[in-house]
């Protein structure tokens, strides 16, 4: 007897308004363990929305999500999934050091003391030496590189365990080393088992780094592999006409974008357990 296999991800007609802003509307996707998936789209077409939506950051008007058959709120709490944020939507001068961020992965499992055992501190560890960052384990987070924030990052979803991990332009602002660095790690981590979304405004990199790829305009306006995604008729869909330099960050530079995240994550209105604040414009640091 075959079972039908639950996706990892599972967002169904998901709208969500910032007052009178719509910036998601019916948005419908799944992704099955294993996969990474890459999401394109202009600036403000809703890219960090949806990830905000499936943190319970940001409360759908409507709408369902479910990752690994959880809610977003109990995902969050059981550290089922892990974010990656823009760095628009964190505090670099938070005093605490690599070493600290990464262990905010393990919270979830630490129980209220937050006081972090030998199992704990070994799973940190091995993050940071997957990320190359281990020699830095001890220093203040905003004293690294671009790159080396991101993979700091990573490093705490990794240490977590996620099996849904989301991660809101995760090259933009990275030198190519770290670039490709945090592809391969992204490509060892599906073949581990886990469901991984990825926006970006690098197409070129999206071959390499993604099995399948959105087009987001508020809407999911195509689901496909990237290499339909990319063709110019369907980035025509989302952009008007194709970028003509494969970089979709010169598409609208008018909106830096910002968001929430958790913990040195700016502007969190929701603890992992409570509903998030209805969402009116401005709530978020922008
Ligand atoms: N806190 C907020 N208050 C009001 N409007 C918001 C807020 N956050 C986002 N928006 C608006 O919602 C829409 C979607 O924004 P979102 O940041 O999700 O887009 P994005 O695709 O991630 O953009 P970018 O590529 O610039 O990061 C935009 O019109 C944006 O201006």
């Amino acid at each position: 007897m075959t079972r039908a296999r639950v996706p990892a991800v599972r967002v169904d007609d998901v709208t969500v308004r910032y007052g009178e802003v719509l910036a998601l509307e019916g948005a419908t996707l799944s992704l099955e363990a294993g996969r990474v998936c890459g999401i394109i789209g202009m600036n403000g077409a809703g890219k960090s929305t949806l990830f905000k939506a499936m943190m319970g950051i940001v409360r759908p008007d409507r709408g369902r999500i479910a990752l690994e058959g959880l809610s977003t709120a109990r995902a969050r709490k059981s550290g089922t999934v892990g974010y990656v944020p823009q760095n628009e939507a964190v505090d670099w001068a938070f005093p605490v050091s690599v070493r600290d961020v990464v262990t905010m992965g393990r919270y979830g499992r630490m129980g209220p003391t937050r006081r972090p055992r030998r199992a704990d501190r070994a799973a940190v560890a091995e993050a940071l030496d997957r990320v190359g960052l281990i020699d830095l384990a001890e220093r203040q987070i905003g004293r690294l590189s671009g790159g080396q924030r991101k993979r700091a990052f990573v490093a705490r979803a990794i240490a977590q365990g996620a099996g849904v991990m989301l991660l809101d332009e995760p090259f933009a602002g990275v030198d190519r080393r770290s670039e490709q660095t945090i592809t391969r790690l992204l490509r060892e981590l599906a073949a581990d088992g886990a469901a991984i979304l990825v926006s970006t405004h690098d197409l070129h990199a999206l071959p390499q780094l993604a099995d399948e790829a959105i087009l987001l305009n508020r809407r999911v306006l195509l689901h496909d592999t990237p290499e339909a995604v990319l063709r110019p008729e369907n980035l025509a869909l989302a952009f008007g006409t194709p970028p003509g330099d494969g970089d979709l960050a010169d598409a609208d530079p008018s909106d830096a974008g910002a968001g929430t995240g958790a913990d040195l994550v700016r502007t969190d209105p929701a603890g992992a357990d409570a509903d998030p604040e209805p969402n009116t414009p401005g709530q978020e640091q922008r």
